[in-house]
């Protein structure tokens, strides 16, 4: 009763205290709270108290806040009806289903320990300890490999021997040494063996050695980031202290000074920079680059792997304009090397990225590796799993049987447990997560609990993504190199060769997209000789719950095919406008740059205004010239799909930018009222500067989350008006997939406030920001009307069914085809608006201009039905909504809403039945 006495106390202090917060904050959201508990508030007053004091361990020192209170209120309701499980209206989407188990999940024990630990120990503390439960459902022992070291080939010199010495290394792995010979052969060259395998020396040793024989020589390397040009920038000056001043290696890209620029023009001989400048600088202004541009003797492609999708294809011609320009104006001709991951295909990949006749591929990896395991990790583990499993004996002697009824169920919360382990023990730690949002999410939970366990390592984690400013990305990477970082959450930004010095464990929160991403962010640890640990966390998706179940298709299976479209006709249309400003096209000089479809490309752009030619000649000896309107044809041709337009986020009260955001995020993620997360803290948006592309926002400790409600309408062009208010009466008599251009328009109604504790509705929103429309591609296949009408006949709700198709087709998309998931979207319906949606299944590209993935869904758009098919049928779920096994979708921007498993059954089954027809 002292205890009660004593908390009371505590409590009405707080909310004394706190009344300028709950001023400052929302007292309308506060009192609807109230209302919604007014009758049960009081009978459960007492039962918060009690469970406050459970949840914080009998803490009574501690000070709750108001919204403590009232989330506990909820809880303890809920807890006491027996319904913990309680779905809450708006489930499953990561960030709810993390904040739905938080608070059961932080009464599992934690691991207090800060002992070192190697990385083999890890497994098997992690099995007795926040493991026990049976969620170590696999551990694949991949075993060491041994070096295949030969001497340094005779055709190296003795320079570029002591320039190997002066970065420590004498003898040369049988694969490196093999490509240096290939190379200085004048062959073009592919590298493609594993992670951290040395592959930039088999391009900096042939380079370095032709450039130091002849004082004219240069060389072009390019990289996909500016971080990885300046990690190789690095690397080169150090093997390259002993050379002579006349190299002048340099960075030339978006944060090359002027003069810098000029200098680097007049002097470099090594010029290391990306795609983007070679578009937008250096081809159209390529007589300033003339002294390079006659004397190339090597062009370097870095992380190839990177050139797929749209930005792959434009780099693609990007590739063939250099080419040709090199040929044409310059009279020279490169030898290219390629550096890649592992890939099915990385000698077809490389030769189409550049157009190449000959192409020598060097694979056979001559490198060590440490012993790596590699634990698949399934926070949805059920009784049958963990019964069959016989390493699920707890060190107690029990049987995790016995505790099988309980399901961590929260991947979030199970990835930021992991990664405070690894922190604690010593183990330096990637945890890579599929999107920002999450990433934010692992780090704020994980500081959350090393709060709790390891005060002090608090600040030794952080995060890493795109989005943060450069110089921020820069710190951090070299805080981790440096040791004053011994984690960080990432995302894929960080899966490329960046030298962050040692790693021990990866941690994969889902399936990155591909078998060879996921290989690719593995490599991150275990570089060098010490063994390594990677820890696969599943979603609760039906691939992660099929790599669970059958370890040895992620383990056994050949990795993916790495494609890039260089047929692109829409592509092709923008490069040659570009091509044709630096230089006049030919028929019969550049076809065998630009392929068979140059011909009807320049006849379209001559008919669009944009090429002349001379009328007197032949059509294949004529050469067609830019007569377009822009000066710079290349500035208006987006080559990665990103937009130019961004915003910056700014603390308002440090008044530092905290981050530049993209348009089209922008109004999801930082509108005035919503809450925005960085470096694992949440600020509170104040307000959003549409005129000066400014968020402004402050650290606030806000228990509740936004979620902007919004509906997004596509329109496919060409076909039928999309959004036309009455029903269509277009009769489809057979159903064929097609790939069309699309115009993605989406409109915001406002957003919800939604508890942290509980997952509920606080409160409805409602704003108004300009429409957000951008134009894309799409794949999609008609309903044919009869399908409607049997559907409506049987009462069911055929919009929600057309929707739960679309998501799960986009759920069994991965199976077929290597791609990143969030490229790809499923037409959501929304459940706010009655309107009429076109009868179609329909997936676009999510990114501006399009990524090329709808192009590649749609010749198998038939066998993706088929397999959503099986996989709804054989989901054992009874849900009107289906699960996340089966057609619940991560990518829904409706958060599952409005979704009806048999009415997709039969949607599915009848546009199957009419292509059959
Ligand atoms: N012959 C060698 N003997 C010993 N160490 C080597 C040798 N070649 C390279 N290394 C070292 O191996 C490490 C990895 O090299 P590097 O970064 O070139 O690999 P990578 O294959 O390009 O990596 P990533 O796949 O991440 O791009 C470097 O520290 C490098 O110094």
């Amino acid at each position: 009763m002292r205890k009660r006495q004593v908390l009371v106390m505590r409590l009405l202090s707080s909310i004394v205290q706190q009344r300028i917060i709950v001023n400052m904050m929302d007292v309308p959201m506060i009192v609807s709270v109230l209302k919604i508990r007014e009758s049960s508030f009081r009978s459960n007053l007492w039962k918060a108290i009690e469970w406050l004091l459970f949840k914080t361990g009998n803490e009574i020192s501690r000070d709750f806040s108001l919204e403590d209170l009232l989330i506990s209120v909820k809880e303890c309701d809920t807890a006491a009806r027996g319904n913990e499980a309680k779905q809450s209206r708006i489930t499953p989407a990561a960030s709810n289903n993390f904040d739905r188990k938080h608070s059961a999940a932080s009464r599992t024990h934690r691991c207090h320990g800060t002992d070192s630990l190697l990385p083999e120990e890890m497994v098997e503390h992690l099995r007795k300890g926040i493991g026990a439960k049976g969620q170590v459902v696999h551990v694949e022992d991949i075993g060491a490999r041994r070096p295949v070291y030969v001497e340094v080939p005779h055709e190296l010199s003795e320079n570029m021997r002591s320039a190997l010495h002066s970065i420590g290394i004498t003898q040369l792995y049988s694969h490196q040494a093999e490509s240096i010979q290939a190379s200085l052969f004048g062959k073009n060259v592919v590298v493609a063996t594993m992670t951290s395998s040395g592959k930039s020396l088999c391009y900096n040793l042939p380079v370095l050695e032709v450039l130091s024989q002849s004082s004219s020589s240069c060389a072009l390397y390019i990289f996909p980031t500016k971080a990885l040009a300046q990690d190789q920038l690095r690397s080169l000056l150090a093997m390259t202290k002993g050379f002579d001043g006349s190299l002048n290696i340099g960075v030339y890209d978006g944060d090359t000074t002027q003069e810098e620029r000029t200098w680097l023009r007049h002097n470099s001989r090594l010029l290391i920079t990306n795609p983007d400048m070679l578009h937008v600088s250096i081809l159209p202004h390529h007589r300033r680059f003339a002294r390079i541009l006659e004397n190339i003797r090597f062009i370097v492609i870095d992380e190839a792997h990177i050139y797929k999708g749209a930005f792959g294809c434009h780099t693609a011609f990007i590739l063939r304009r250099l080419r040709r320009l090199c040929s044409h104006v310059y009279g020279s001709d490169p030898s290219f090397v390629f550096s890649t991951a592992t890939s099915a295909n990385p000698h077809d990949h490389c030769m189409e990225l550049a157009s190449l006749p000959t192409l020598e591929l060097i694979q056979n990896d001559g490198s060590p590796a440490a012993r790596k395991l590699f634990i698949l990790w399934n926070p949805f583990v059920d009784q049958e799993t963990v019964a069959k499993n016989p390493n699920n004996i707890m060190e107690n002697g029990k049987s995790s049987d016995e505790s099988a009824n309980f399901k961590s169920s929260s991947p979030i919360l199970d990835v930021s447990c992991l990664f405070a382990e690894m922190v604690q023990h010593g183990l330096r730690c990637i945890a890579f997560c599929k999107t920002r949002k999450l990433c934010e999410l692992v780090l704020c939970y994980t500081r959350e609990i090393l709060q709790q366990t390891a005060p002090h390592l608090v600040d030794s984690i952080c995060a890493y993504r795109a989005g943060y400013i450069a110089q921020n990305r820069r710190r951090i990477e070299s805080d981790f190199f440096d040791g004053k970082l011994c984690g960080i959450a990432a995302t894929n930004a960080l899966e490329l060769g960046i030298d962050v010095g040692h790693i021990d464990v990866t941690l994969h929160l889902g399936f990155p997209g591909s078998i060879s991403s996921l290989w690719q962010q593995a490599g991150r640890a275990g570089r060098r000789d010490r063994p390594s640990l990677a820890v696969y966390v599943a979603f609760e998706g039906p691939l992660d719950q099929y790599f669970m179940k059958y370890p040895k298709k992620l383990f056994g299976s050949p990795i993916e095919c790495c494609h890039v479209d260089a047929k692109n006709q829409q592509v092709l249309a923008q490069q040659l406008v570009c091509a044709a400003h630096e230089h006049p096209l030919s028929l019969s000089y550049d076809e065998k740059f630009f392929g068979s479809g140059l011909d009807s490309a320049i006849v379209s752009l001559k008919n669009r205004g944009y090429l002349s030619c001379d009328s007197l000649c032949n059509s294949s000896a004529k050469f067609w010239n830019y007569i377009g309107r822009e000066k710079m044809p290349s500035h208006s041709v987006s080559i990665r799909s990103i937009e130019a337009e961004r915003y910056k986020v700014i603390d308002q009260q440090k008044k530092e930018i905290l981050e530049e955001i993209e348009e089209s995020r922008a109004f999801f993620q930082v509108y005035e009222g919503s809450v925005y997360m960085n470096q694992g803290k949440t600020y509170l948006v104040t307000s959003l500067d549409l005129s000066r592309k400014i968020a402004s926002c402050y650290v606030a400790d806000l228990k509740y989350y936004t979620k902007s409600r919004d509906c997004t309408d596509i329109h496919v062009m060409g076909s039928k008006y999309a959004y036309r208010p009455q029903l269509s009466n277009i009769q489809f008599s057979r159903t064929t997939a097609r790939a069309d251009p699309c115009k993605v328009t989406t409109t915001w109604l406002g957003y919800h406030r939604v508890s942290r504790g509980s997952n509920e509705i606080m409160e409805k929103v409602d704003h108004v920001l300009p429409k957000y429309s951008y134009e894309s591609q799409a794949v999609w296949v008609p309903v044919p009307q009869s399908v409607k009408e049997a559907i409506i006949m049987k009462d069911l709700d055929f919009r929600a069914g057309l929707h739960a198709a679309s998501h799960v087709v986009l759920n069994v998309v991965p199976l077929r085809i290597i791609c990143n998931l969030s490229d790809l979207a499923p037409e959501c319906i929304n459940t706010e608006y009655t309107r009429y949606y076109p009868e179609r299944i329909l997936l676009y590209d999510q990114h501006p201009g399009g990524s090329g993935v709808s192009v590649q869904v749609q010749p198998i758009f038939m066998e993706l039905l088929i397999a959503a098919l099986e996989l709804l049928t054989s989901c054992r779920c009874s849900e009107h909504g289906g699960c996340p096994n089966c057609l619940q979708s991560f990518a829904c921007k409706e958060y599952n809403e409005g979704l009806h498993k048999e009415s997709a059954i039969m949607i599915i089954k009848g546009v199957l039945d009419a292509e059959k027809l």
